[in-house]
């Protein structure tokens, strides 16, 4: 996939621009709160229909205008398709692609995937573990339709089954068969997002250890654990013996909106003994390998967007990285940097085609 052309209207800051990317490197130089970073957002709209830095379509429209447009002309491998996404400030959001309205966002998802790496990622690592579980399926859906629509129906459930509780409690009142009911579609729904993510952290886990390895030149060994309350267990049992404890904390207490992801640096925690540097390299080589399953499942090459990427890595880890883009051949890919010079003196490294435009 190659975004060969963007167009942005009222986005952010940028009131009309225009840009012609090359098919493989394109960077944005330019000081703090020029705009890079919106530039990148824009990209992630054209993949997703949403900002990755978590604001509201709202608040992405330029200040005292009355909507937005990002438009993209995307090559598929066969033909030119052109994306565009309007949001007005008194409508709702819609996303076309050639001239087509899609009824529902979701099934734009998927058509022109993306993979970014940013240092709002650091959150992965910081956060609670709702962040890693939302991580792991954004990674998921993206491959997998069916995944999203287990979620959706496995969330709804829960949502269901908290309400009754809190309705028993409130109410001074309990029955069970009713509050059975939800036992089948939470194991179906369930067990089937346990199976498949566990598959993909077993699945990728190889992946992220040799990316790292490569980043910090086998300094560090790293791990990922897939931590689920259906490991060794089997969920309607769990259901039945905690079905006690759920009418007292008048909430479902166990299941697979409990996962996590645990993240490991020689042994130890790499929230808690990982540098900077070791736990961006590790963000680095967890996307790589989030790519690198997305080319392996569904044939098509994201884009990797890459924001101050080269911010807390040493020069070190910085050719390294170069030198695996170089090995690995990304596809398109699209850097933002204060530093120029850096930029200049990294693309120069990398024997692929490159544009440099200053914000
Ligand atoms: N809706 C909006 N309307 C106008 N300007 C906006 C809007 N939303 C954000 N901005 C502006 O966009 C700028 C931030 O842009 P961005 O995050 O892309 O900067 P950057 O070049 O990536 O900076 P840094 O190097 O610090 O990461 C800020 O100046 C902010 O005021």
């Amino acid at each position: 996939m190659v975004i060969q052309k963007l167009q942005l209207i009222q986005f952010k800051n940028h009131s009309e621009q225009t840009f012609q990317f090359s098919p493989q490197i394109n960077c944005f130089v330019g000081n703090n709160g020029a705009g890079k970073t919106n530039v990148l957002d824009a990209l992630h709209y054209l993949s997703v229909g949403k900002s990755f830095l978590g604001n509201t379509d709202l608040n992405n429209i330029r200040t005292d205008e009355d909507f937005f447009t990002v438009e993209g002309t995307v090559h598929d491998g066969e033909k030119e398709n052109i994306i565009k996404v309007q949001m007005p400030r008194e409508a709702k959001k819609i996303i076309k692609k050639n001239d087509k309205t899609y009824d529902r966002m979701a099934d734009h998802v998927g058509f022109l995937p993306s993979v970014i790496i940013s240092p709002y990622d650091s959150n992965l690592i910081s956060d609670s573990g709702e962040s890693r579980r939302r991580f792991l399926d954004a990674m998921i859906s993206q491959t997998d339709s069916d995944y999203l629509f287990n979620l959706i129906q496995y969330q709804k459930t829960v949502q269901q089954r908290n309400a009754l509780l809190k309705s028993f409690a409130k109410n001074r009142y309990f029955d069970m068969d009713s509050l059975e009911i939800y036992d089948d579609p939470l194991v179906k729904f369930g067990t089937a997002i346990f199976e498949k993510r566990r598959g993909f952290t077993d699945s990728i886990l190889p992946l992220i250890q040799s990316y790292y390895e490569i980043i910090s030149k086998g300094n560090e060994i790293v791990t990922v654990d897939y931590e689920s309350d259906l490991r060794g267990n089997d969920f309607k049992s769990l259901l039945n013996t905690n079905r006690e404890k759920d009418r007292i904390l008048t909430y479902t207490s166990r299941g697979i909106h409990k996962d996590d992801l645990i993240f490991s640096m020689n042994g130890g925690s790499l929230k808690k003994q990982g540098s900077q540097g070791q736990q961006k390299s590790f963000l680095i080589a967890l996307k790589l390998s989030q790519m690198n399953r997305i080319k392996e499942l569904t044939g098509k090459t994201p884009i990797l967007l890459l924001d101050d990427i080269f911010d807390k890595l040493d020069d070190t880890r910085v050719s390294q990285l170069i030198e695996l883009v170089n090995r690995e051949h990304f596809g398109q890919i699209f850097i933002t940097d204060t530093h120029k010079e850096r930029t200049e003196s990294v693309v120069k490294k990398i024997n692929e085609e490159s544009r440099i435009f200053e914000i």
